[in-house]
């Protein structure tokens, strides 16, 4: 069953070992464990729903705490806390685009506010329910997940929008078949939530980000019925799917959608290296970029992500061992770790392995064999569950991210963990740690992590992680990058949004949302502000 507090299946842990307890404690200070809410409080403190019955909505206090808050690191203290503030009035799960229709009708006739609901792993505060006089209907798409068509001849597949990675990849693993988009969300997060928030996956260097996956959509709008052919390409004016790619449950309900696929790969493996330093790892990662050696994925971490990393997933034996071989390679404290993966016809991927390997070894690391690309490969969706972990001995972590061009990577990796830690509080430090992970020719994303013990309390720890995430997104756009690569606007990077799409840009956008919804009533407060219509 689904954790209604935290991430994931409630049956699977990752808990810390006591050599990595040892290390935070040492890092940032013991933590701070602070007490659970219980999910019958929750419940009992569930108002009354606004809205009248409807045989498609469950208007049960359960299931209205299950689907009142997101992933981000606010969600969790909310829902760790048993503080939620508001809850939908209700959860309608359709079973196809029909009743998708019918219900949405039926809630705007009710005056009532909808958000579209894939997996709920928003981390920017995307499907939370806003404070309004007007009911909410949270429509959740999770009941269609199934394969509607497939046409293999053109590697097009359509699905319900509400299929999540593993079902969609098991459906087109039957044909021989991938899509190949894996967020590290991936158990979770549903296709049309991909296209929804503009996600990027881990392999997103082979198969693209899902821009270049998107092909086609049916979107069920409140200015009525919409269906995105699936041209392959087009010079018929501005490509209406960028109009629906990002667009945040503003313009109407996704709910199937055509991606492109691939034939399943012959070869797959992933391998990791040392380079001796940032410097190294930053200018390895800017040549593959540019070079293209045909990996599927690529990722670097800076010194203290290596060390944090390694210390959090080996024992304390295998971890020396490592180290002194590195050291004696030429690899010391400085040591940056390099992953990457190729994908594909077997003859052309170890091709790319050895050119790969070989601009490791050029930029003076090593490559160490290929058990901890097999362990990368096994704890890749596994991560996203240290949290719980963390949160048992009294930490809470949280991610920043974004995109710039490789002359300002480094001036934009340092102003974000600089800003990060000198928002960690008084007498407080955070241990901070970034890497690169989504190349382009131009520029790389950048994923910073800050793990902070908590506040005695849960206000001041809510207080301490929001003064760090806005120090943070103030310097990363003042460094020219966006105020999200991959994880979206939502609420929370709302007021970061027109440094990046300008005034012309914003009213655009606004117009757009007021075209298809002219009430307003489709997931207000979401990438936009109300107020700010025209
Ligand atoms: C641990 C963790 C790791 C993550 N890793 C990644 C990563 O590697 N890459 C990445 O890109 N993101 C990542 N994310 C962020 C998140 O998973 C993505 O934004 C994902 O695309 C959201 O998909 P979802 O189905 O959960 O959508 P939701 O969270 O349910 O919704 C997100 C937004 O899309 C809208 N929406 C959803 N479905 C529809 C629909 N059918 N029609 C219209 N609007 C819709 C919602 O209204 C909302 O505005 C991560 C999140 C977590 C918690």
């Amino acid at each position: 069953m689904r954790r209604w507090n935290g991430w994931g299946d409630e049956a699977t842990e990752f808990p810390l070992r006591a050599s990595a307890v040892r290390f935070l404690r040492h890092r940032i200070g013991k933590g701070r464990p602070l007490a659970d809410a219980d999910l019958n409080q929750v419940i009992e403190s569930v108002p009354r729903s606004r809205l009248p019955e409807h045989p498609l909505v469950d208007r049960s206090p359960e299931a209205r705490v299950r689907h009142a808050r997101g992933q981000s690191l606010g969600d969790w203290l909310a829902m760790r806390s048993g503080q939620f503030g508001v809850f939908p009035d209700g959860v309608a799960r359709p079973g196809d685009s029909d009743q998708v229709r019918q219900l949405l009708d039926w809630a705007l006739a009710q005056g009532a506010v909808v958000i579209p609901y894939g997996g709920g792993t928003s981390v920017a505060g995307h499907i939370n329910p806003p404070v309004d006089d007007r009911p909410v209907l949270t429509l959740s798409l999770g009941g269609m997940d199934r394969l509607l068509r497939l046409e293999p001849e053109n590697r097009l597949a359509r699905f319900g929008a509400g299929t999540p990675g593993p079902a969609l990849e098991a459906q087109l693993r039957e044909h021989g078949f991938r899509l190949g988009h894996y967020p590290q969300s991936w158990e979770l997060s549903t296709v049309g939530g991909w296209v929804a928030s503009r996600s990027s996956g881990q392999q997103s260097l082979l198969y693209g980000r899902i821009e270049q996956l998107f092909a086609g959509a049916r979107i069920e709008t409140p200015s009525g019925s919409w269906r995105l052919p699936t041209i392959p390409a087009s010079s018929a004016g501005p490509d209406a799917r960028e109009w629906v790619l990002g667009s945040e449950g503003r313009l109407g309900v996704i709910t199937e959608v055509d991606v492109r696929i691939s034939p399943l790969p012959e070869f797959e493996q992933f391998y990791v290296g040392f380079v001796p330093d940032w410097d190294q790892a930053r200018e390895l990662a800017r040549r593959l970029a540019q070079d293209r050696p045909s990996l599927s994925m690529a990722r670097f971490s800076n010194a203290e992500e290596t060390r944090t990393q390694l210390r959090l997933a080996a024992s304390p034996l295998a971890l020396s061992a490592l180290n002194r071989y590195l050291s004696l390679r030429g690899c010391g404290n400085g040591r940056c770790m390099v992953t990457f993966g190729a994908s594909g016809d077997t003859a052309f991927c170890r091709a790319a392995v050895k050119r790969a390997s070989a601009l490791v070894r050029a930029h003076g690391g090593v490559m160490v064999g290929k058990s901890l690309g097999k362990k990368w490969e096994h704890a890749r969706f596994r991560s996203p569950y240290l949290r719980h972990g963390l949160w048992e001995h009294g930490y809470a972590v949280d991610t920043l991210e974004t995109c710039v061009e490789w002359s300002r990577v480094d001036d934009t990796v340092s102003a974000m963990e600089n800003a990060i830690q000198a928002h960690a509080g008084e007498g407080e430090k955070a241990l901070v740690f970034t890497h690169l992970s989504h190349l382009y020719p131009q520029g790389s994303s950048i994923y910073t992590t800050y793990v902070f013990r908590c506040s005695p309390d849960y206000e001041q720890t809510r207080r301490r992680w929001w003064a760090m995430k806005e120090a943070a997104s103030d310097a990363l756009v003042a460094c020219g990058g966006t105020i999200s690569h991959q994880h979206g606007v939502g609420r929370d990077h709302r007021g970061w949004l027109s440094e990046e799409k300008g005034t012309q840009g914003l009213a655009a956008l606004r117009a757009l949302t007021a075209h298809f919804d002219p009430t307003g009533q489709l997931n207000p407060g979401c990438l936009v502000a109300e107020e700010d219509r025209p």
